[in-house]
């Protein structure tokens, strides 16, 4: 009887959390896109905790979202400096930080995977996760270019699955690629798309193919720039000089990459080059493997192309 009456009750909890709208959001991941995932939904009103696997990671992310919606307040509320403070401090109240996925999960209504750039990883955190959070928990990844279907492949919950793609810098880059896999329910879908749109994102849905549509067109350019600068056509910056003012870029392929990180767009390239070996544009670079190896990954480690001031 027991087991009867809890399986109801998390199936009319379940149901019950259909009509919910999203509220309580769980951000695996306090790098570069997991501090502004978790920032941007602070921020719109969200109970927000941010998981990463260090204390200090998640401290650091705490520090780099607080000046981050500094910089948002004042644009918003510019002549208003009561408001912009009481913006920026509501907005802190709502992130929590925490080293211990499972427990961070167990409340939540929606969780956003942004940690490394590697399947195996991804998967297994998404296998523990399965097993601790509630039952109408959507999970989601912000991967740049793995199969979301793969990622999905190791939970109970492929109808609750999607790939949630934000743009760095995530405070300031509108879009936000969606993505379902074939076993994503329409529910799901539709709570995702709302969600987006409540966190300030125009949303795009794309199938679950490498790299989405930004990443698909934008990370074969990044490694034709690189392939540019090996046969000594051109220097970086002069590359970077001619995209900003030829084609009219914020930033040039070597600013971009040195922003994105060199790992990260190392990781997307190799996943790619081991899946579609045929494939031209997605051939490894060997100065990117490089710098990467010389631990040189852009401007999170102060180096990457260029050379940046320590903060
Ligand atoms: C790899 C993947 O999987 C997918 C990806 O993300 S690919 C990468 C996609 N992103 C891009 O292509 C970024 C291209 N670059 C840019 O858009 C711009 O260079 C940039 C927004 C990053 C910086 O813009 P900028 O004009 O050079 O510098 P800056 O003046 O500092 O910032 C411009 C505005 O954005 C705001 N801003 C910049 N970074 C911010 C941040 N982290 N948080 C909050 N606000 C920020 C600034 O406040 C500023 O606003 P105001 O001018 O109104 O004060
Ligand atoms: N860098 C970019 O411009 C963009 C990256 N992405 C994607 O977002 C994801 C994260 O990328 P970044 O934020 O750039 O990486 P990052 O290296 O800045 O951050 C990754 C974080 O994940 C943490 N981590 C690794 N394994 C973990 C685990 N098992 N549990 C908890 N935390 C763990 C790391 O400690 C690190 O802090 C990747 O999938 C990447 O492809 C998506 C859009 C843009």
């Amino acid at each position: 009887m027991r087991l009867a009456h809890a399986t109801l009750s998390r199936k009319l909890s379940s149901s019950a959390c259909i009509n919910q709208s999203i509220k309580n959001v769980v951000v695996i991941g306090g790098g570069l896109m997991g501090s502004g995932i978790a920032q941007v939904a602070a921020q719109s009103g969200q109970n927000v905790t941010i998981v990463d696997l260090d204390r200090k990671v998640v401290e650091k992310a705490q520090n780099a979202i607080n000046t981050s919606l500094q910089r948002v307040a004042k644009k918003l509320f510019k002549d208003d400096l009561a408001k912009a403070d009481k913006f920026l401090t509501n907005s802190m109240s709502r992130l929590m930080l925490s080293t211990n996925p499972e427990e961070a999960v167990g409340q939540s209504d929606l969780v956003v995977e942004a940690i490394v750039e590697k399947l195996r990883i991804k998967q297994n955190l998404f296998k523990t996760l399965d097993t601790v959070a509630p039952t109408h928990t959507i999970f989601a990844s912000n991967t740049s270019s793995l199969p979301i279907g793969e990622i999905a492949e190791a939970t109970q919950r492929k109808d609750r699955f999607v790939g949630l793609h934000f743009f760095n810098p995530v405070p300031v880059m509108k879009l936000l690629e969606v993505i379902r896999i074939p076993e994503t329910s329409d529910d799901t879908y539709n709570r995702v798309m709302d969600w987006g749109k409540s966190v300030g994102k125009q949303t795009v849905t794309c199938k679950d193919t490498p790299g989405f549509i930004v990443n698909r067109l934008l990370v074969p350019y990044m490694m034709e720039s690189v392939r540019l600068l090996e046969r000594g056509d051109a220097t970086a910056r002069d590359i970077d000089t001619a995209m900003k003012l030829g084609a009219g870029y914020p930033m040039g392929p070597f600013e971009l990459l040195d922003y994105v990180g060199l790992d990260t767009s190392k990781f997307i390239i190799e996943g790619w080059a081991e899946k579609f070996p045929e494939n031209p544009l997605f051939k490894p670079v060997p100065t990117l493997n490089r710098l990467v190896e010389e631990g040189k990954l852009g401007m999170k480690t102060g180096e990457g192309f260029y050379k940046y001031q320590k903060k």
